[in-house]
């Protein structure tokens, strides 16, 4: 059984550039935003450089790897250009979530199993740079057993569909995520997986996924950002910080 002790905080700051790319222009700064959360105790930041740049910009992902003191988890798209851009910066991690030009947001977790090959090819040269692979996928052991034997240091659960039950009171099925999740993350960690966990948490979901003790970090963006509108990033992410403590006590 892993210690109980440090569980990392990575901030997710896309939505910070969602809203300036709103108006064009450069307010609000999303590298302001991730100063402000490295001095509120986020232990790492973490941005998303999708295809379409909707919201996070190639100089964005320049200026992060400048100013930022805390490691930046840099997720992105298995292509080339992203592979490119990850070469050239080498990102303490390079997390690889899967994308389509039409979703709102990640909506599943990446296809290891069906691409294995293609993927370890992909993976090979980003661990060789120094960067942390990670892997963005849902709680399925057969996902996780590929994203093993491709060679990735880390895997990062999709913990949407826990937090999408959570919102529409499917409680039974949060339950279900919930379990699944606890096994999968169990599963990882024997294989030797480090094990992050993320998308869609607020402080009503938290609790049960930092209480996992094989969770070693948790990447908390949407529901920060939009918190912040209400109560300002610090309390926003102090607030986390401490539910997150509390449950890992
Ligand atoms: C991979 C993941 O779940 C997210 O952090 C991702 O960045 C979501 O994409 P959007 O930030 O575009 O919603
Ligand atoms: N990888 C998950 C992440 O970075 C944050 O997701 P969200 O809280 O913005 O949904």
């Amino acid at each position: 059984m892993p210690q109980l002790d440090k569980l990392r905080l990575g901030v997710n700051i896309d939505h910070v550039a969602t809203v300036r790319n709103a108006r064009g222009g450069g307010y609000p700064d999303p590298l302001r935003a991730a100063k402000l959360a490295e001095d509120a105790g986020a232990d790492g930041i973490t941005a998303h450089l999708r295809e379409d740049r909707r919201h996070i910009s190639d100089a964005d992902i320049d200026g992060l790897m400048d100013v930022l003191t805390v490691p930046l988890n840099f997720e992105m798209a298995a292509t080339d250009e992203m592979q490119r851009i990850a070469l050239r910066h080498r990102p303490h991690a390079v997390c690889i979530v899967p994308e389509k030009r039409e979703e709102k947001t990640t909506e599943g977790g990446l296809e290891v199993a069906r691409e294995e090959n293609r993927l370890a090819h992909f993976i090979a040269p980003l661990r060789e740079a120094g960067c942390r692979v990670s892997i963005f996928i849902a709680a399925d052991q057969r996902q996780i057993e590929a994203a093993h034997r491709i060679g990735a240091q880390v895997i990062e659960l999709h913990t949407g569909a826990y937090c999408d039950a959570h919102a529409e009171g499917r409680m039974d099925d949060c339950t279900t995520e919930l379990e699944r999740m606890r096994e999968m993350s169990t599963l990882a960690h024997s294989l030797g997986l480090e094990v992050h966990a993320g998308h869609g948490l607020t402080y009503d979901t938290v609790k049960p996924v930092a209480a996992f003790p094989e969770v070693m970090e948790l990447n908390i963006g949407h529901f920060l950002i939009g918190e912040a509108i209400f109560r300002g990033l610090t309390p926003a992410i102090a607030e986390m910080r401490r539910l997150m403590d509390e449950a890992r006590a």
